[in-house]
């Protein structure tokens, strides 16, 4: 049975916030989204050009429509805009008794209101008794409270206030704006509180009032309770910023498909390298490139997603010469490569699409052929490395692809170094996908 989810709230025709970053949200979680437009907002990463609300009719007949048909599991309210949307949206959710979130929408990342202000009062007497939890940022909790909010302790003393004098069942104050290291949000629920910390990330943080509420919304809507609800969100949002959407030139939105595609690509990562692997072992005479420090084979994530070596997949343990044949000595997992991951993650910073790399003994009668069969080939020195970078552990692979593709000032399909003490020589082959290597490999072993 699929969850059903309502979102009384503005449009932001940018889809960073509003009802767009809502539907994303719910979509996130599989729950089937409602809509109750309040407001049409032209808006973008920027600024909000022009505020056009609907008549409170229109709003109280979208609610109606939608609950009287289809059936509403939670619902939540964003920017409400004025008193008489606040006042029938209010007067309408009292004859429902679904879970109702409060995100208490004031102003626009951008500065700009998007609650009149003479409507807050009628905001704190009309809609807040019915919530079922009150999502305010710092602001917006220094509004609805009275009081102004410098640590935790106030944010504690202003949920309880939001819960206990205006009549909420709970209120979450959000950390976001603390000036804190640790995001801690703050709720107070059953007379308790609890607190909910993450990592305070860079990223992209438009839309994440909305994107916060509407997951705990979701949540609640398939059935979670409030504290697991919250639990989520906080993860959901996290990521969320951390993956953010870079578009726009103002106030970048929060990327809610990065809660289902990260896990969806690793899945088809995985699969994708592990077909490609079954090829590489059934290579003939592969055994005679294999390097004495082995070879890997690796795929990363899409460029969003790839940040560090846990976001590319390679061989556990390496592949090796096994008599006349190649074996892979343990599975396929995301961080198993360190050099190679570093390989593909330098070469993706200036050409994205490719995502695949496979290292084997170097061979100058390959690079000939590599060359006569009009493949890219560079290469980089390993003795001309600058010595603050060979002080620096890690450092070789990424200054020797940069220098490979600056030499060639192309995309390379391989790059190679001539080792130096200690370190051996070697050939890198690299692929938009695992396929694509093994089939530049075909070709050279042909
Ligand atoms: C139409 C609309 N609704 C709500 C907001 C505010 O959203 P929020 O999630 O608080 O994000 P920021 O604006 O603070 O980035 C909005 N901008 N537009
Ligand atoms: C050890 C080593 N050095 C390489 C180089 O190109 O210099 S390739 C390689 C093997 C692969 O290592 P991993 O499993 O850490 O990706």
């Amino acid at each position: 049975m699929i969850r059903k989810a309502l979102t009384i709230a503005g449009s932001d025709s940018g889809g960073g916030a509003g009802i767009e970053a809502d539907l994303k949200t719910f979509s996130a979680f599989g729950v089937h989204g409602l809509v109750a437009i309040t407001s049409v907002t032209a808006q973008n990463t920027q600024e909000v050009r022009a505020i056009y609300d609907i008549s409170p009719e229109v709003v109280v007949k979208q609610i109606e429509a939608v609950v009287e048909d289809i059936g509403v599991d939670a619902a939540k309210t964003g920017m409400l805009s004025n008193s008489e949307i606040i006042k029938a949206v209010a007067k309408t959710v009292k004859k429902y008794n679904f879970p109702l979130v409060v995100d208490p929408v004031m102003i626009a990342k951008s500065g700009a209101p998007l609650l009149r202000e003479d409507a807050m009062e009628t905001l704190i007497t009309e809609i807040i008794p019915h919530a079922t939890l009150v999502t305010p940022n710092r602001p917006e909790a220094e509004k609805l409270s009275g009081f102004q909010i410098k640590n935790v302790d106030d944010a504690k003393r202003a949920a309880k206030t939001i819960v206990e004098e205006l009549g909420a069942r709970a209120a979450i104050v959000k950390g976001g704006h603390l000036g804190l290291s640790e995001a801690v949000d703050i709720l107070y629920v059953n007379g308790e509180f609890r607190e909910y910390r993450a990592p305070f990330v860079e990223g992209c943080t438009h839309g994440t009032g909305c994107s916060f509420s509407a997951a705990i919304t979701a949540n609640l809507a398939k059935g979670k309770s409030l504290e697991e609800a919250v639990e989520t969100a906080k993860k959901f949002i996290t990521m969320g910023i951390y993956y953010g959407a870079r578009i726009g030139h103002g106030h970048c939105p929060v990327n809610q498909n990065a809660w289902i595609e990260i896990p969806a690509e690793k899945w088809r990562v995985y699969d994708t390298l592990n077909r490609a692997l079954k090829e590489l072992v059934s290579i003939e005479d592969l055994h005679k490139y294999v390097p004495e420090v082995g070879m890997n084979f690796v795929y990363a994530l899409p460029k969003l997603y790839a940040r560090g070596r846990e976001d590319v997949a390679g061989v556990k343990g390496r592949i090796v010469k096994f008599g006349n044949t190649i074996k892979p000595v343990g599975w396929i997992e995301f961080g198993a490569s360190d050099h190679l991951a570093r390989a593909i993650l330098t070469f993706m910073e200036v050409f994205p699409e490719v995502r695949s790399v496979l290292n084997i003994k170097y061979n100058e009668e390959l690079i000939s052929k590599a060359q006569k069969l009009g493949f890219k080939v560079s290469l980089y020195n390993r003795t001309e490395e600058p010595e603050e970078i060979k002080a620096k552990e890690g450092g070789t692979i990424p200054w020797g692809v940069r220098t490979a593709i600056e030499r060639l000032r192309d995309k390379p399909d391989l790059i190679y170094h001539l080792g130096d003490w200690g370190k051996e020589a070697m050939i890198l082959i690299f692929g938009e996908t695992p396929k694509a290597v093994i089939e530049k490999l075909n070709k050279l072993l042909e």
